[in-house]
């Protein structure tokens, strides 16, 4: 489904990313992790086409993709998931929910996303400006799959929540999973991260350092956790 081969990429001549391979199949949650300045946000930023110093190719769904501006990309089914959420404050969440072009005849009807969200269907009528963080992330992930995205790309979905709104996310991940799309989890919470995703990625100075299935990645958490700092 996604197919990324010796991605490099440049803020004027420094190089933040040395040549990465990253690949993500259909159904399939992959997580990626690294420190500070590792590179994650320019890999997504390389991903949906907001950085213009890039090199080597990204493929989605056999689509060489690379160099197609930000939009077209989102045409192509690459939906992200943004870690500011980008929810709009002034509309009401149905609002926020009926906004999205739909992309492919994979998109979620409103019914279906009120069912595997019922917070959202109970704050329907509510201004984005009074929802609490959870909601919010709920919101901006039901808003991707409202396009019929085929690959979603989350970063931080975890960040700032409470563990049992964490956990919610985390079965609605596994839902997404088993529509057949795939999931491209930029995520610093390990053991989360073990929860939903099926392999991982270590990206370190703008190489991926390690990739490994999640039973290998449970088995080094301890180890992972010094590498990431936490
Ligand atoms: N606008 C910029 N100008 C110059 N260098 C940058 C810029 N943005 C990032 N970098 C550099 O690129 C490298 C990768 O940064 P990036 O922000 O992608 O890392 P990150 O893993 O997302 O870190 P964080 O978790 O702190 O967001 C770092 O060395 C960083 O200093």
């Amino acid at each position: 489904m996604l197919e990324v081969t010796g991605l490099t990429a440049w803020y004027g001549q420094a190089q933040a990313l040395h040549g990465v391979d990253v690949r993500v199949d259909e159904g399939e949650v992959v997580s990626l992790a690294g420190r500070n300045g590792a590179g994650k946000t320019t890999l997504v930023r390389c991903l949906i086409g907001l950085h213009g110093q890039a090199g080597g190719a990204v493929r989605l769904h056999g689509r060489d993709i690379t160099g197609m501006p930000a939009h077209r990309r989102a045409r192509a089914g690459m939906g992200w998931v943004q870690d500011d959420r980008g929810i709009y404050a002034s509309l009401t969440v149905e609002e926020n929910l009926l906004l999205p072009p739909k992309v492919s005849d994979r998109a979620w009807t409103l019914p279906q996303v009120y069912d595997a969200f019922p917070m959202l269907a109970e704050r329907r009528k509510a201004p984005g400006t009074t929802l609490s963080g959870g909601e919010q992330q709920m919101l901006a992930i039901a808003r991707v799959l409202r396009t019929g995205a085929r690959l979603l790309l989350m970063d931080e979905p975890s960040e700032g929540l409470a563990p049992v709104v964490v956990a919610r996310i985390g079965a609605i991940i596994r839902e997404i999973k088993a529509t057949g799309a795939g999931v491209l989890l930029i995520e610093q919470n390990v053991k989360f991260a073990a929860t939903v995703a099926d392999r991982h990625y270590l990206l370190s100075q703008g190489r991926i350092v390690e990739t490994l299935d999640n039973d290998e990645f449970r088995r080094r958490e301890g180890d992972l956790l010094k590498h990431l700092g936490i």
